[in-house]
C-alpha cells in the first residue's frame, strides 16, 4: 500500500501542529528531510517510540543550501510497525502550528514521494489492518464529535472496544448451537439423539435473542444522548419562529422580520440543554400558498417534522387560533408536542383561552422579544429529553447502523426460534442462525461492505 501523509491537528495557530505519515516509506521520507540542529547531520539510525528533536529542511544538493532551506524546528518520532495506529511504519512530525509551516512541511513530505491521505483513510488502514473493528472506527468519529459528558462516556466505552466484544461474544454463542446441530446433522447415528431442541431454544434465547433485544431497547432509550433531540420549531407565518430559535441559541442566527413568510429554508443549529444535546430547526411559517419559494420551504418542513424528537408549536398569543393553526395542529399531532405561545406581553395576564382539544398539551406562554419563560421552555424540552432517556445505565449505546443490524439479526433468530418450535430440521434451522450471525458480522465489519464502509469513512475529516 501507499504512503500516506496529512495534517492531523486542526488549522490555524496553535502551539503544536503534527503531520503524520504512515506506510512503508514513511521513515525513509523522514530521514530525507530531518536534520539533527546540533550538527545539520541526518539521523543515522533512530530508536522506535522515541521522539527526536531536529529541524525539517527542504533536502537540496549539499547541506550548505540545506540549511538555508530550514522550515521549522520540529520533534520528531518514528513508530514501526506493527505497534501503531495503523500497524503500518508511522512517523509524526510535531511542529509549530501555523497554516505556511504545516503547509509547507506537508507539501515537502509529499514532493518525497507520500501521497495525502484520504478523510479517515488512517483509521481505515487501522481497520483494514485489523487493529480495531468497524465499532471502535465509529468510537473515532463520535469522540471527535462528542459535545456533552454522557456522550464522550459512550464514545469512549465504544473506541475502547466495548460494542465490539458484546457483538462478538453472540456471535460466539451464536456459532457454539451451529457447531452443535452441525454435528448431529453430519453424524446422527453418533451423537444424533444428543441434539435436544428444548436445550438449544433455550441457549438461543438466553444468549442470543435477550441480549439483542436489550441492545434495540438501549438505542432507544440511549440515543439521544449520542445524537441529540431533534427539535424543530413549527408554526404559521410570522408567530415569532425565528426570535425563538434566535432566543434559545443565544444568538442571532436566523433573519426576524415583521413581514411574514420571512424564513424559507431551514435553519438548523445545535445547543446544550442541562447536558442533553439538542439539534434545532427553524422552519418557513407553515400556511397554504401558491409563492413557489415559499412552498418549497414548507414542503421541507413538513419533511423534517416528520425526523423530530419533538415539535414547538409555535402560536401567536395576541392573535385568535385560526384555521391554519389548527391544520398545523392536524399534521403535527401524533408526534410529542409543546404548545408555545408566543408574545405573551402583548395580552393582559390571564386573558389566554386554549381550545378544549389542545387541553392535554404540554403548555407555555413566552415572550421571544422580551425573553419571558424561556429558562422554563428550555426546562420543559430538557424534560421531554430525559424522559426518552431514562436512568439508561450502561455507557454503551448503539447507533442507528448498529440497531439496524440487530434488529435484522433478530429477526432470523426469531425465525430460528419458531422453527424449532415448530419441529423443523436443524438444517433449515441453521439457515436462518447463520444469517444472523452474518448480520451481526455487519456490525463489526466482519464482511468488508464497501457502501457501509464508504458511509462511515466519509464522515471523518482529514488527518484521522
Ligand atoms: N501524537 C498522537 N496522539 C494521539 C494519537 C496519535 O496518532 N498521535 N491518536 C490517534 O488517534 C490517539 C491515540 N490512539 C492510538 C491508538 C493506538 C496506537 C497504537 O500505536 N497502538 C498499537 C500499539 C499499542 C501499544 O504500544 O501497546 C497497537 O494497538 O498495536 C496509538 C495511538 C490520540 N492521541
Ligand atoms: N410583541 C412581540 N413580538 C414578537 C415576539 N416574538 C416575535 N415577535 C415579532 O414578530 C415578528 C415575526 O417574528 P419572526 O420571528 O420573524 O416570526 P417567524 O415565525 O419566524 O415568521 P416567518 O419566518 O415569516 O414564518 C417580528 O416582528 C418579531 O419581532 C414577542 O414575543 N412579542
Ligand atoms: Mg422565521
Amino acid at each position: 500500500m501507499d504512503t500516506i501523509a496529512a495534517i492531523a491537528t486542526p488549522i490555524g495557530s496553535g502551539g503544536i501542529g503534527i503531520i503524520r505519515i504512515s506506510g512503508s516509506a514513511a521513515i525513509s521520507i523522514a530521514y530525507s528531510i530531518f536534520r539533527r540542529t546540533s550538527s545539520f547531520a541526518k539521523l543515522v539510525n533512530h530508536e522506535s517510540h522515541r521522539f527526536y528533536y531536529g529541524c525539517i529542511i527542504e533536502p537540496g544538493q549539499d547541506s550548505i543550501h540545506e540549511k538555508n532551506r530550514i522550515i521549522d524546528e520540529v520533534l520528531i518520532v518514528f513508530m514501526e510497525a506493527p505497534k501503531t495506529y495503523t500497524r503500518e511504519d508511522i512517523v509524526e512530525i510535531h511542529a509549530h502550528s501555523g497554516t505556511a509551516v504545516l503547509k509547507s512541511i506537508l507539501n515537502i513530505v509529499i514532493q518525497q514521494g507520500a501521497r495525502l491521505a484520504n478523510p479517515g483513510e488512517f483509521t481505515y488502514r487501522a481497520f483494514l489492518n485489523g487493529r480495531i473493528d468497524l465499532t471502535q472506527a465509529e468510537g473515532v468519529i463520535d469522540i471527535i464529535n462528542a459535545k456533552t459528558d454522557r456522550a464522550h462516556q459512550a464514545a469512549a466505552a465504544q473506541l475502547m472496544g466495548g460494542m465490539k466484544l458484546k457483538i462478538e461474544s453472540i456471535i460466539n454463542s451464536l456459532l457454539s448451537i451451529l457447531t452443535q446441530t452441525e454435528a448431529g446433522i453430519d453424524f446422527p447415528e453418533d451423537i444424533g439423539d444428543e441434539i435436544d431442541p428444548d436445550k438449544v431454544l433455550e441457549l438461543l434465547t438466553k444468549s442470543g435473542i435477550e441480549p439483542l433485544k436489550k441492545m434495540v431497547h438501549e438505542y432507544e432509550q440511549a440515543h439521544i444522548i449520542r445524537d441529540g433531540l431533534k427539535v424543530v420549531i413549527a408554526g404559521r407565518p410570522n408567530a415569532g419562529k425565528s426570535s425563538l430559535m434566535n432566543r434559545l441559541l443565544q444568538k442571532e442566527r436566523s433573519i426576524v422580520t415583521s413581514i411574514p413568510g420571512t424564513t424559507r429554508d431551514l435553519i438548523e443549529d445545535s445547543l446544550v440543554i442541562k447536558g442533553v444535546p439538542i439539534v434545532l430547526t427553524d422552519t418557513a411559517g407553515l400556511h397554504n400558498t401558491d409563492e413557489p419559494v415559499e412552498k418549497i420551504g414548507i414542503e421541507r418542513a413538513y419533511r423534517h417534522i416528520k425526523e423530530a424528537d419533538l415539535i414547538l408549536f409555535i402560536i401567536d398569543a395576541s392573535l385568535e387560533i385560526n384555521e391554519t393553526d389548527i391544520n398545523i395542529y392536524k399534521t403535527i399531532s401524533h408526534k410529542p408536542i409543546i404548545l408555545v405561545m408566543n408574545k405573551s406581553d402583548l395580552i393582559p395576564d390571564n386573558s389566554y383561552h386554549i381550545p378544549d382539544y389542545w387541553q392535554d398539551l404540554l403548555w407555555i406562554k413566552i415572550s421571544a422579544l422580551h425573553n419571558l419563560e424561556i429558562d422554563s421552555l428550555k426546562e420543559m424540552i430538557a424534560q421531554t429529553a430525559i424522559k426518552e432517556a431514562i436512568e439508561y445505565e450502561s455507557s454503551l449505546i448503539p447507533n442507528i447502523r448498529h440497531k439496524q443490524s440487530i434488529e435484522k439479526s433478530l429477526k432470523s433468530l426469531i425465525a430460528a426460534q419458531q422453527g424449532i418450535e415448530m419441529g423443523m430440521p436443524f438444517e433449515l434451522i441453521n439457515i436462518d442462525i447463520q444469517d444472523s450471525i452474518n448480520h451481526l458480522g455487519d456490525v463489526i465489519g466482519k464482511t468488508i461492505r464497501e457502501d457501509i464502509l464508504d458511509h462511515i469513512f466519509s464522515n471523518f475529516c482529514i488527518g484521522k
